[in-house]
C-alpha cells in the first residue's frame, strides 16, 4: 500500500532566493510526502554533486522517476534510495543531482510515514526512538562564506546544554541572539545578518568571542540553566597555500591547532566544527587528541556524511563527532549509514541544516529519529524556525 504511484518535481525558492528542487511523492493508498533540497555555500570538496535545478529535475524525470513509479514502496526507504542510486549510476549523484535525489528520498520517507499514520521521526527511528531531544546549536554571530566583511570564523553557535526541555533550549538561543544584538549596539557596531540569520558584524574573531561569552552568560544568569557555545570554523574556506588566512594574518597548521585548543580552554567551548582543512585528517587527529576529552571536534567538510571518509577518520582518530547533512550524500539511507557507523565507533552524530534552506522540516525528525545530541539549524529566520518549531511540536506530540 505504500507503492509509489507518482513523483513530481518542481523548482521552488530557497532562502537565498536561488531555485532548488522540491519533490512530491504519492502512494497507492493516498500517502503524500513533500520535501525540498537545501543548498550549501561553504560546500565540502567531496560532497555529492548539486546540479542546476532545471538539469537535476530533467535528469531525475528521465532516469529516476520510471524506476520508482509502480516499482518501489515508499515505506521501504532502502528500496527507494537504492532505486535512486541505481538510476544515477555514479558515486556522487552527478547524473541526476544530489538535489533531486535528496528531495525524492525525503519526500518518499514522508509519504511512507503518512501511509503508516506515524510521525516521520517514528517511521525513521522506530517505535523505541523519540524520547530524547537534541540540543539546538544556534548560529548567533557569523561570517566566512555566509556574510561579507564579518568574522573569519563562519559560525559562533550558542548551545543551551542545560535546558530542561527542547522548547526552553530553542527560546534560550533566540534570547542569546537578541542579547548579542544589544551588546553590538552598546559597542556601536552595526550588524546586518548573514545567510542563516546570524549577526554579521565587522568585528574581529576575538571580539566575537567576547560578545558571545557575554551574551551567553547574561542569558544563562537570566534563565538559570547552563548555556555554552561552540564554533564552525569552516577552516577549508580559509586554507590556501598551506596556511590558514585570517584577514591579513596567517596561521600554520600547528598554530591553528594551538589556537583552537586555546579557545576551547579559554571559552570552555562545547563544540568545534571543521577546525582544520578538509584534507587534514592528521591535524584533526592531533587536535582531537589534545581536547577531544572536553569538547566535540566535529567533521563536516572533512566527512561530508560519507561512510568511506568517516571510516578513514575513525582509523586515525580524526574527530569525535560527525556532521550529518543528507544533501551532502544524496539519500536518507546513506545519511543513516553514516550515523550508524559513527555511533558504533563512539562518535556523536550532529544533524545539520545548510546555509541555503527551505521551510522543509525533515532534519528535525531526523535528529529525533537518530537520537542526535545536537541539531544545528540556526536561531531565528523563517526557514530556521521551521525546524526549531517542528522540534517543539514533536516534543508536544503535535505532529
Ligand atoms: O558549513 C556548514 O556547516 C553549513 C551550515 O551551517 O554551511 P553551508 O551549508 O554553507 O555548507
Ligand atoms: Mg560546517
Amino acid at each position: 500500500m505504500t507503492r509509489i504511484t507518482s513523483v513530481s518535481l518542481r523548482r521552488v525558492l530557497d532562502s537565498r532566493g536561488n531555485p532548488t528542487v522540491e519533490a512530491d511523492v504519492l502512494t497507492e493508498s493516498g500517502g503524500f510526502g513533500r520535501a525540498a533540497a537545501p543548498s550549501g555555500a561553504s560546500t565540502g570538496e567531496y560532497e555529492a554533486i548539486e546540479l542546476p535545478p532545471t538539469e537535476a529535475i530533467a535528469a531525475a524525470r528521465r532516469h529516476a522517476v520510471p524506476r520508482l513509479v509502480d516499482e518501489v514502496y515508499a515505506g521501504d526507504q532502502r528500496e527507494v534510495d537504492g532505486a535512486l542510486r541505481g538510476a544515477d549510476g555514479t558515486e556522487n549523484f552527478s547524473e541526476i543531482g544530489a538535489n533531486s535525489a535528496v528531495a525524492i528520498s525525503m519526500a518518499a520517507a514522508k509519504a511512507g510515514a503518512d501511509v503508516l499514520g506515524a510521525p516521520l521521526y517514528q517511521h525513521l527511528g522506530g517505535a523505541f526512538r523519540g524520547d530524547n531531544f537534541p540540543t539546538p546549536l544556534g548560529n548567533v554571530i557569523g561570517g566566512g562564506e555566509h556574510a561579507k566583511e564579518a568574522t573569519n570564523i563562519q559560525e559562533f553557535l550558542a548551545a543551551p546544554v542545560g535546558a530542561p526541555s527542547v522548547s526552553e533550549a530553542v527560546f534560550a538561543n533566540a534570547k542569546v541572539h537578541a542579547r548579542a544584538s544589544e551588546i553590538l549596539d552598546e559597542r556601536g557596531v552595526p550588524a546586518a545578518k548573514g545567510d542563516e540569520g546570524a549577526w554579521a558584524p565587522a568585528v574581529s574573531d576575538a571580539e566575537a568571542f567576547e560578545i558571545m561569552e557575554e551574551a551567553v552568560s547574561d542569558v544563562e544568569d537570566e534563565l538559570g540553566f547552563e548555556i555554552r557555545f561552540g564554533l564552525d570554523i569552516a577552516a577549508s574556506e580559509m586554507f590556501e597555500d598551506g596556511v590558514y588566512h585570517y584577514g591579513d594574518e596567517t596561521k600554520t597548521t600547528d598554530e591553528q591547532i594551538d589556537y583552537v585548543a586555546e579557545m576551547v580552554d579559554e571559552y570552555d567551548l562545547v563544540y568545534v566544527e571543521d577546525p582544520l582543512d578538509e584534507n587534514d585528517y592528521e591535524g584533526f587527529a592531533e587536535l582531537t587528541d589534545r581536547v577531544g576529552d572536553r569538547t566535540l571536534i566535529c567533521g563536516d567538510d572533512l566527512f561530508v556524511t560519507n561512510v568511506d571518509r568517516l571510516q578513514e577518520g575513525i582509523d586515525v582518530g580524526a574527530a569525535n563527532s560527525i556532521l550529518i547533512k543528507p544533501n551532502q550524500i544524496g539519500t536518507l539511507s546513506d545519511a543513516f549509514d553514516a550515523v550508524e557507523l559513527a555511533s558504533r565507533n563512539g562518535m556523536d552524530a550532529v544533524i545539520s541544516h545548510r546555509s541555503g534552506e527551505t521551510e522543509d522540516t525533515t532534519i528535525a525528525h531526523l535528529a529525533v529519529a537518530t537520537d542526535a545530541p545536537f541539531i544545528k539549524t540556526g536561531t531565528v529566520q523563517g526557514e530556521r524556525t521551521a525546524k526549531l518549531n517542528e522540534l517543539i511540536r514533536i516534543a508536544d506530540d503535535a505532529v
